[in-house]
């Protein structure tokens, strides 16, 4: 059943079946979404998560109309895309690309003239909401990365939007800009607007998204819950201690995932690793080394989509040896076909030679009968019609 058989779904923001986008190029196809499933729920953050190329861009691109899906259907907000553009004008915001901001203009004013904009009093409110409010009256050129950012949030949010979808938002954002617009999306979704936001940065996922779909190759390799999918901010430590058994002892009775590794102790789940070695303090054991490490998204990738294991390449000499083997085989089946022909003329050969020599028994057995009258008649084995052998009749 596609999208545009189904009721629509109050619950879903977004729902896809089956998207597939291809282009075509110099270099050929490429299949940049592929046979889509995607459910964004109606509230909260939802994450496109997925590496450099992984069709994250497109899949928005596809959802706001501005490219045409090759198959699969999709709905925004219960309304099927091709009509969304139509019946759903402001209810869907969009932060995609660069907006065309006048750099002359102020902030406020660069609002009142968007199309969206009814009154002032909305463009001051949309400007507020995203925490502009005291640069609303500098020219938009002197907005740091940051701000210009929440400039476009504050103009998607004009029309009082249900659902909000960006466009790997922190893309080139210092950290201070970037925290600003992390924040600012937090908010929106907490005033009960839905959502759908593409990065490449795990740690943006986890600290936003509510729920995610991990994508890779056009794909969609996980998805569901935030912390079911990509876990939280957690971060394995590993660390050396003296008493190594009673480390993991004292560390395992204050609740922590504690094993050994080796001569080394691993601690899973750690949400801030000084706790670890605060913990060990108390019971007298102190650290000689520590270090730790979060999973990257490519880690996460494949931990959600394992790649095949690749076949054992044989050794150079093996390839030879193979490949002439394959020779020897090739040149046997040819000789054993040559040998199978010349049997098979043979053998049609000697039948010919045997009909021949049947035909010229047959004739002199006619003449025999013609000259005694014994109205037996021989057949082809030598035997008469009455079953028995002429010599024995
Ligand atoms: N207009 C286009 N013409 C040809 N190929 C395209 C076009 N747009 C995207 N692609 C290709 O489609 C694939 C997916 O690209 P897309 O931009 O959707 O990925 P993405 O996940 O958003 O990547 P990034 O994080 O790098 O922006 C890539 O292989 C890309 O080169």
């Amino acid at each position: 059943m596609s999208p545009d058989d189904r009721p629509p779904s109050v619950a879903a923001a977004v729902e896809t079946l089956g998207l597939r986008k291809t282009y075509s190029g110099v270099r050929g196809r490429t299949i940049a979404v592929d046979r889509l499933d995607l459910l964004v729920p109606a509230r909260g953050v939802h994450v496109l998560l997925g590496p450099a190329k992984a069709g994250k861009s497109t899949v928005l691109r596809l959802l706001l109309g501005l490219a045409r899906a090759d198959g699969g259907a999709a709905r925004l907000l219960g309304v099927a895309v091709p009509d969304v553009g139509r019946e759903l004008a402001g209810r869907v915001g969009a932060v995609v690309g660069e907006p065309g901001f006048l750099d002359r203009l102020t902030g406020r004013r660069n609002l009142l003239m968007h199309p969206a904009a009814t009154s002032a009093e909305q463009v001051d409110l949309a400007l507020r909401r995203t925490g502009l409010a005291d640069a609303a009256l500098d020219a938009v050129g002197t907005y740091p990365p940051g701000d210009r950012r929440r400039l476009a949030f504050a103009a998607a949010l004009l029309a009082g939007p249900d659902l909000l979808i960006a466009d790997d938002p922190t893309r080139g954002l210092d950290s201070t800009g970037a925290r600003q617009v992390r924040t600012l999306v937090r908010k929106i979704a907490d005033r009960g607007i839905g959502v759908l936001l593409t990065t490449d940065d795990l740690v943006e996922a986890q600290q936003l998204a509510d729920t995610v779909t991990v994508l890779a190759g056009g794909r969609v390799v996980g998805d569901g819950p935030a912390t079911d999918v990509i876990g939280d901010l957690a971060t394995t430590v590993r660390l050396r201690v003296d008493d190594g058994d009673r480390a993991v002892a004292e560390l395992r009775a204050a609740k922590f995932r504690a094993d050994r590794d080796g001569d080394a102790i691993l601690v899973d789940g750690v949400e801030e690793p000084a706790d670890v070695t605060r913990a060990l303090a108390r019971k007298k054991l102190y650290v000689t080394e520590m270090s730790t490490r979060r999973e990257s998204l490519d880690s996460l990738v494949r931990r959600l989509a394992p790649e095949p294991e690749p076949a054992e390449q044989p050794s150079p000499r093996r390839q030879r040896r193979a490949a002439f083997e394959a020779k020897v085989a090739e040149k046997q089946a040819a000789y054993d076909a040559r040998a199978a022909a010349r049997e098979k003329a043979a053998a049609a050969k000697e039948a010919a030679r045997q009909d021949r020599a049947e035909t010229a028994l047959l004739g002199r057995r006619r003449a025999a009968e013609t000259a005694g009258g014994s109205g037996v008649t021989p057949t082809r084995d030598g035997r008469t019609k009455n079953g028995t052998t002429e010599e024995s009749a």
